[in-house]
C-alpha cells in the first residue's frame, strides 16, 4: 500500500463511539503504519431525537443509515458501529468487513451513588418494591419485569455520561441498566453495582452486545483486505448465531429478545428467550453445539429461533406488533 493511502473511518459522535472508531484504528494502525486513517465523527438522527419512543420508529435505523448512505457515497471507507445498533439485514452494497473480539457482553446494574452510600445497595435484590429502573430498552424491562415484578421503570435516553448524570439529578430514578462494554470501553465501569448474568438472577443480553463491527462496501476489496485482520473467529461466530435468532424472528432492536452465548469445551452455547412487554409471558431455550463456519452458525441460530416460535413465542412477538403504533415520519 502506498505512503500516501488515506482511509476515511466513520463513526458516530458520541464519546463512546469516538472512543470506539480510535480503537480500532489503532489495531489497524499496528498492521498499517503509512496509511493515515481519518476519524469522522458524524451526528445521526438517533442521537438527535430524544423524545420519540425508539419503540415507534418502525424498521428505519436512525444510528446507521445516514452513514451507510456517506460509506455507498465513497465519502467513507468504512464505518465503526456497535454490533448491537446494527440491523440484521445490511443496505445493498454494504458489508460487515470485521467484527472485533468481544467485551464484556454483558448488562449492568447502576445504583445511584448516593444510595448505594446511605443503603449499602449493590444489587437487584437489594432494592426495595417500588424503586424506579431507568432504561428505554424494552429487551431489559420485559426482562426485569418478569424476575422483579415490585419495579417500576421509566423512559432514560442519552449518550453514557448524560445517562450517568440523569441518575445522579433525577430524584425519581434509583438505578439504571448500562451495557458493561460501553462502561469499560470509557474508563467509567467504577459505576458498576452488579453484572446481570442469567445464571444469578440477571437478564439476557441484546443481539450483538459488546462487540464492534466494522461495515464497508462489499465490492472494496482493499479495505476488506485490511479489515481482515481485524476480525475475531469466535466473536464473529457467535454473534452471527444470535444475529440469525433476530433475523429468523423478524425482531427489531425494539422487541424484548435477549440472547446469551459461551464457548464451553468448543461448544457454542446459545441461550435465548423471548418475553411479553409486560413479563407476563416468556419462552426459553438452550442449546450447545460444534460451530465452526459462518453458514454454520447462521443456521445454528435458525434452528434456535425455530425452536423458540415452536414453544409459543411467536404469539408474544404478534402482541407485540399488533401494538406498535405506525412508524413516526421523522
Ligand atoms: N443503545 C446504545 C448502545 N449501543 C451499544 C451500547 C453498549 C456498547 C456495546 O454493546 O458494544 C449502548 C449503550 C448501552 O446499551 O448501555
Amino acid at each position: 500500500m502506498s505512503e500516501t493511502t488515506t482511509v476515511n473511518v466513520g463513526t458516530r459522535k458520541s464519546p463512546l463511539a469516538m472512543a470506539q472508531a480510535e480503537l480500532v484504528v489503532k489495531a489497524l494502525q499496528k498492521n498499517y503504519p503509512s496509511v493515515h486513517f481519518e476519524i469522522q465523527g458524524m451526528t445521526t438522527t438517533g442521537d438527535r431525537d430524544q423524545n420519540t419512543a425508539l419503540y415507534n420508529f418502525g424498521g428505519k435505523n436512525l444510528w446507521t443509515s445516514q452513514l451507510e448512505d456517506r460509506l455507498r457515497a465513497k465519502e467513507l471507507d468504512f464505518v465503526v458501529h456497535c454490533l448491537k445498533d446494527m440491523p440484521t439485514a445490511l443496505p445493498d452494497g454494504c458489508v460487515l468487513g470485521a467484527i472485533t473480539q468481544r467485551e464484556d457482553p454483558r448488562d449492568t446494574l447502576v445504583i445511584k451513588p448516593s444510595l448505594v452510600q446511605q443503603h449499602g445497595w449493590k444489587s437487584l435484590a437489594d432494592l426495595p418494591d417500588g424503586s424506579v429502573i431507568g432504561t428505554s430498552s424494552v429487551r431489559r424491562m420485559a426482562q426485569l419485569r418478569r424476575r422483579y415484578p415490585s419495579l417500576k421503570f421509566q423512559d432514560h435516553r442519552g449518550n453514557i455520561q448524560t445517562r450517568l448524570r440523569k441518575l445522579d439529578e433525577d430524584p425519581n430514578l434509583t438505578a439504571i441498566i448500562l451495557a458493561a462494554a460501553g462502561l469499560q470501553r470509557m474508563g467509567l465501569d467504577n459505576h458498576i453495582s452488579q453484572f446481570l448474568e442469567s445464571d444469578s438472577g440477571g437478564i439476557l443480553w441484546a443481539v450483538g452486545q459488546g462487540a464492534l463491527a466494522v461495515e464497508c462496501r462489499a465490492d472494496d476489496e482493499r479495505t476488506l483486505e485490511i479489515l481482515r485482520t481485524l476480525e475475531d473467529k469466535q466473536t464473529t461466530l457467535a454473534c452471527l448465531a444470535e444475529r440469525n435468532v433476530m433475523r429468523t424472528l423478524e425482531g427489531g432492536c425494539s422487541v424484548p429478545i435477549g440472547v446469551e452465548t459461551h464457548w464451553v469445551d468448543g461448544k457454542l452455547r446459545l441461550r435465548a428467550t423471548v418475553v411479553s412487554v409486560d413479563g407476563t409471558e416468556s419462552v426459553d431455550t438452550e442449546k450447545s453445539e460444534v460451530v465452526s463456519s459462518p453458514e454454520e452458525a447462521e443456521e445454528y441460530g435458525k434452528r434456535v429461533a425455530l425452536e423458540l416460535v415452536e414453544r409459543g413465542a411467536g404469539k408474544i412477538l404478534d402482541t407485540i406488533n399488533e401494538r406498535r403504533q405506525p412508524p413516526s415520519s421523522t
